[in-house]
């Protein structure tokens, strides 16, 4: 019996160039120059991620039905070489829904990475031979291969909206994500704040970082010894 799979317009790639200058930023820069409120929480890196490694891309995103990947495996058939497969799988972690064959066959695919709000499973298999993996949880339970589900729809991972082409960012601190419309304008943001950064982390190792802003927001009060016990 087939089940429906909706397919939605595929989002034009963004320039290269614009992936590659994230690919030298941290999702926490891009995280704080969009009012710290761009990420999905609770969504970490798995397998594969090399210490200090940043993955960016274009989301490919994927609606599937919890527990089962039927439409996960249509995903990885149609994806683009670069993108990012962003899976919502309602967040369900009590069963996997891909491993490391389908890990496999993305690094075939030349995907970027990917991420799903839900669990995965074969996690060494994946760390070998997988783009890296951002997920919610960790699973043995394997997936149904029933359907339904949607591709390059909205959709909502960790409480986070994305939609097909959005870019994101992911790293050792998780995942943040570029309205595509806005990315341009946020990264060079995000890149302007590492910089401030920088100038930051040197101020720290010559001993003149600046801290007169802790006592202009707080008010100290000092608790005298209580006498009394
Ligand atoms: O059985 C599945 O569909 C998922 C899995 O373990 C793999 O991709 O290796
Ligand atoms: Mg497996």
């Amino acid at each position: 019996m087939q089940t429906e799979c909706r397919l939605y317009p595929a989002s034009p790639m963004p320039p290269t160039e614009l992936i590659e200058r994230l690919k030298g930023l941290a999702s926490s820069l891009v995280s704080d120059v969009f009012g710290r409120w761009a990420g999905a929480p609770g969504l970490l890196p798995v397998s594969g991620l090399a210490p200090g490694q940043v993955i960016a891309g274009p989301a490919f995103t994927v609606r599937t039905r919890p527990g089962d990947n039927l439409v996960v495996h249509k995903a990885l058939d149609i994806a683009r070489p670069g993108e990012i497969l962003v899976i919502a799988a309602g967040g369900a972690t009590d069963r996997a829904i891909l491993g490391g064959l389908m890990g496999q066959y993305a690094q075939t695919k030349d995907l970027a990475g990917i991420i799903v709000d839900g669990a995965v499973r074969d996690r060494s298999d994946l760390d070998r031979v997988s783009p890296p993996v951002f997920a919610a949880g960790i699973s043995h339970l394997g997936p149904y291969k029933s359907g339904p589900g949607e591709l390059r729809c909205p959709i909502s991972v960790a409480g986070l909206t994305v939609l097909d082409g959005d870019i994101i960012i992911g790293d050792e601190d998780g995942i943040a994500v570029l309205p595509r419309a806005r990315g341009e304008e946020l990264i060079t943001a995000a890149e302007a704040k590492g910089e401030a950064e920088a100038a930051e982390s040197a101020a720290i190792l010559a001993g003149n970082w600046d801290r007169t802003w802790i006592d202009e927001g707080l008010k100290i009060v000092n608790v005298q010894a209580s006498s009394s016990n």
